[in-house]
């Protein structure tokens, strides 16, 4: 077995070897016959007779630490005892914790940050609501609201699995962007009680990113929300992807000579990223789209279990193409994948047009992996950060936040993902440009500062800004500076 590229963690094994007759020569060995590559090796404890030591390995997955695990414990004289896996380390906890701004040393900073000065900083905002933004942190605050419905590509898992996939978001918010971000995970699926939760929540905080909610309840829930609330509603999983998505298409088409007009597009699964991918692809200038999802094309003329594929049938697929993805994928000159693992097979890449451009974005599993199809493409993207051409939401979320925030924007206008889109695809040069290089990193810290500029820009031009002084530039675009409030 040989380890993919792919992998995505490793482990630590704690072993103990007895000095007369286990070699460290024989477990490197059972390591490296598994697949695994020893990263780190570290003496914990050694005495007469025994040896403790912690070797690190990186893995691909759990099957493969389990066949580390007893190759290395076969090995005469070596005793494991301990594994642990650095990603679950991480994790111990949680990854986020409340910092206050101000400290406490004394009864007169107790009596301000408290009780009786407090009072009057409330009264203040009772008598002028707007206040809020100033005074609280509502201003820089935004929740990551999930029912756990569709978490990543692993379906339906609820909302306390749904949690480590928020606090990663919130992570990512803050570490990028400087946006305070909570992860507020909801014990129901009802689109009314989520509705009615997310309203009951929203004065706390300056806008709402909905995250990991599955389709069609997403459209109603974050139609409704932008209606009935006056702060940004901002579906990461339809938008966000739409932004980056299209940032990367932008730049693919580019690459290999030709136009979004003349493409066609083949999108796979159509849920929340799908429609929203195909929405954005469409006010691009993208003619010629056919959806897939498990049950084959989505044709105009056949009815629907809901009304947003009814919308994607009567406004895609100009051709009236029926059948599997096998066989709609036929001349197509780009494959977007928002489903599930290992659905696209390098004999449907092989009947695309030429320059084959496949953007896989499934996780934490792709549609297809990257070495399977690196033969027979032109331009792979996933949406893994341990690829090439990441196209993952992540490049978008934390500016749209920053900007939205900064200007105090009622909401996110079709003309501000547009910003975003072309202020992503922007930040890569025609210099750089190259098949391995059609999006820029999520660490290229001048992202966030393009998108936030382009989403203010816009956000003025469409009159959704509420900040009479407009914001200044933060670190300036191209800049490489880390952006921290
Ligand atoms: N890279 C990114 O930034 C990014 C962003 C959002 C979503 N995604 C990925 O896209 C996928 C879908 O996310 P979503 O939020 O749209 O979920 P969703 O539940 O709203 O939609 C998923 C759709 O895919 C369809 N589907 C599932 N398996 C399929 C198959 N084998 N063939 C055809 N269709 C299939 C489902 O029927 C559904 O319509 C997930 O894997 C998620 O991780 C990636
Ligand atoms: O969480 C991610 O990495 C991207 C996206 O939001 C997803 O659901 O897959
Ligand atoms: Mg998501």
């Amino acid at each position: 077995m040989s380890i993919p590229s792919g992998a995505h963690t490793s482990i630590i094994l704690r072993l103990e070897l007895d000095k007369e007759t286990a070699s460290f020569g024989q477990i490197a060995t059972a390591v490296s016959d598994t697949g695994g590559d020893i990263i780190a090796i570290d003496v914990s404890r050694s005495d007469k007779t025994t040896t403790v030591r912690d070797i690190t390995v990186n893995v691909y997955d759990q099957k493969h630490t389990d066949l580390i695990v007893k190759a290395v414990g076969a090995v005469p004289g070596v005793k494991v005892i301990h594994v642990s896996d650095q990603t679950f380390l991480l994790h111990i906890g949680g990854k986020l914790e409340t910092m206050p701004k101000t400290p406490i040393k004394n009864r007169d900073d107790l009596s301000r940050v408290y009780t009786p000065g407090v009072a009057r900083v409330c009264m203040a905002i009772h008598e002028k609501p707007s206040r809020a933004h100033s005074l609280t942190i509502k201003r820089n605050t935004i929740a990551v609201v999930s029912d756990g419905s569709a978490v990543l590509g692993l379906g339906n898992i609820g909302p306390e699995a749904a949690m480590p996939v928020m606090e990663g978001k919130a992570v990512l918010f803050k570490q990028f962007a400087g946006v305070d971000a909570f992860p507020i995970c909801l014990d129901t699926q009802d689109t009314e009680e989520i509705i009615a939760a997310v309203k009951a929540i929203a004065p706390s905080f300056g806008g709402i990113n909905l995250e990991d909610i599955s389709s069609p309840r997403c459209f109603e829930i974050e139609r409704r929300l932008i209606e009935e609330l006056d702060i940004p509603v901002f579906h990461d999983d339809q938008h966000g992807t739409a932004v980056v998505l299209l940032a990367g298409l932008l730049n693919a088409v580019k690459l290999v000579g030709k136009s979004l007009e003349q493409c066609k597009v083949v999108v796979c699964g159509i849920g929340a990223a799908g429609i929203a991918c195909s929405k954005m692809l469409i006010a691009a200038g993208v003619r010629n789209i056919i959806g897939v999802d498990r049950a084959g094309a989505i044709v105009r003329g056949e009815t629907y279990p809901n009304e947003a594929w009814q919308w994607y049938a009567e406004h895609t697929n100009p051709d009236c193409l029926s059948g599997t993805l096998s066989e709609v994928i036929r001349g197509a000159d780009v494959f977007i994948g928002v489903s599930g693992p290992g659905v696209l097979k390098v004999q449907d890449i092989q009947r695309m047009a030429a320059d084959p451009i496949v953007f896989a974005m499934a996780n934490p599993t792709p549609e297809i992996s990257p070495e399977e199809a690196e033969p027979y493409v032109r331009v792979m993207a996933t949406g893994r950060s341990d690829y090439p051409n990441q196209i993952n939401n992540v490049l978008c979320f934390p500016g749209i936040f920053r900007g939205v925030l900064d200007c105090r924007a009622s909401r996110v206008t079709e003309e501000m993902k547009l910003a975003a889109a072309k202020a992503i695809a922007a930040v890569v040069s025609d210099e750089e440009l190259s098949e391995y290089y059609i999006i820029p990193s999520v660490f290229n810290q001048s992202v966030v500062e393009r998108v936030r500029e382009a989403v203010i820009e816009a956000a003025y031009a469409s009159g959704v800004a509420r900040k009479t002084a407009r914001p200044d530039s933060a670190a300036g675009a191209g800049k490489t500076v880390q952006i921290t409030r």
